[in-house]
């Protein structure tokens, strides 16, 4: 029988960029890719922080028109991707630029798939359901978070459903990532600690992945080793250009190993909190985390001990039992220094809303490549134990 770390295996990313300034390179690259009207999604907060005008003057520098398009919310929601798709049909854009973190990044992935599929934008949940592929597409992300710069992912809210669909197709990847830490200066230190629990969840959900690789456990590791050693340093020093690339540095590394070894049950019940009740995305990874871990960690426990090396917890001469409690005991000491203290419950989660979010979570792609398969009754007790 072949070692299963030889099989063969495909791997996508975009052509990215990284370095101080990339967010400039906007209008040499839209040049490049043939644009000559960009579409440009973004955010207020991101306007109001003076980077969209960084990106516009570098596509005015190259003589590209553009429209601006920034009525996009956290937990982007359908209508919005449909109404940016109109404006960018009537515009008569020729490529997209999405400046943002995940939402509007998102956004900016449907947008594109529902311009060139004129499809509405929840006919593509699931994997491999966009035919025909989207636009141009260029991104500047601005949290050290969602890394769908770089990933195979679009997540949507469905608003009738209340739910967040995933749409996973290779036709997402953007064509060039261009990844800049001098905008995750203007993160309040709230968004500095949700976005960067994203990235661990994402690096160690893909570690633990029953889709894992070589590959994505080369970069899961060094972004686990790299988040957890400089997200506090970034937290208490948030000008700090150095620890700013860091934590940039591990994100990206956690996109490429989760779009190429999708995630787990966090992101599955993260989904299915964020649809019902719009809370922040890495707020809820980084309170289910605990609980999914104390789940999953009978049936990968080596796996659990080589992230537990790669945050620097001395395992050695534990045993496995130990070495759990030392695990969990390190992500509720990080958790807490980057003052995410609440529980489920203080955010309005109630008993009530158990079996609907377990139900929800249970559909999740995600789920699918949770090193432990739980059922419907397990997902309401991690649940429960983090209410
Ligand atoms: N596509 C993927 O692969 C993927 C992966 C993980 C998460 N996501 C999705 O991404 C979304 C979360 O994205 P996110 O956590 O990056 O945040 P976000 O885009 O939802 O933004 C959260 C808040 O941060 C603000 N913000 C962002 N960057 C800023 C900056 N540099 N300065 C000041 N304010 C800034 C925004 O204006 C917004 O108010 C969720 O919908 C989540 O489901 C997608
Ligand atoms: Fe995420």
């Amino acid at each position: 029988m072949v070692d299963v770390s030889f099989e063969l295996r495909k791997f996508v990313s975009p052509e990215f960029i990284i370095g101080v300034d990339a967010r400039k390179l906007a209008g040499r690259y839209a040049k490049n890719l043939g644009a000559s009207h960009v579409f440009l999604v973004t955010g207020n907060n991101l306007i109001r922080a003076g980077w969209v005008r960084d990106v516009i003057e570098s596509l005015d520098s190259e003589g590209i028109r553009h429209t601006l398009f920034a009525d996009i919310t956290p937990n982007p929601r359908d209508f919005e991707v449909m109404n940016g798709a109109k404006l960018y049909k009537e515009a008569g854009c020729d490529a997209v630029v999405a400046l943002g973190g995940g939402s509007p990044l998102d956004c900016a992935k449907g947008i594109g798939i529902v311009a060139s599929n004129d499809q509405h934008i929840l006919e593509f949940e699931g994997v491999d359901n966009v035919i025909i592929p989207a636009p141009p597409l260029i991104c500047i992300p601005t949290t050290a978070g969602s890394a769908a710069d770089v990933s195979q992912f679009a997540i949507i809210t469905d608003t009738a459903r209340k739910v967040k669909i995933a749409i996973i197709s290779k036709k997402i990847v953007p064509d060039i990532s261009l990844i800049d830490p001098v905008p995750l200066t203007s993160l309040t230190a709230e968004l500095t600690a949700h976005t960067g629990m994203d990235a661990l969840v994402h690096s160690i959900e893909a570690y633990v992945s029953n889709a894992s690789s070589p590959v994505t456990d080369i970069q899961a590791l060094e972004s686990i080793r790299l988040i957890s050693a400089y997200l506090p340093l970034a937290y208490h020093n948030p000008d700090n250009i150095g620890y700013r690339y860091k934590t940039m540095l591990g994100s990206l590394l956690a996109g490429l190993a989760f779009s190429n070894a999708s995630l787990g049950a966090v992101h599955a019940m993260a989904h299915s909190l964020g649809g019902l009740s719009d809370l922040p995305h890495g707020e809820c990874n980084a309170l289910l985390l605990e609980s999914v871990i104390d789940f999953n960690f009978e049936v990968c426990p080596q796996r659990y001990e080589t992230i537990a090396g790669a945050m620097n917890i001395d395992c050695q001469s534990h045993q496995e039992s130990q070495i759990k409690q030392m695990l969990l005991h390190a992500l509720q000491k990080l958790r807490v220094e980057l003052g995410i203290t609440e529980r489920l419950g203080d955010l309005g989660v109630t008993r009530e809303n158990l079996s609907d979010l377990a139900k929800s979570a249970m559909k999740d792609p995600c789920l699918a490549t949770n090193p432990r398969k739980p059922t419907l009754s397990d997902l309401e007790k991690i649940y429960e134990k983090a209410l």
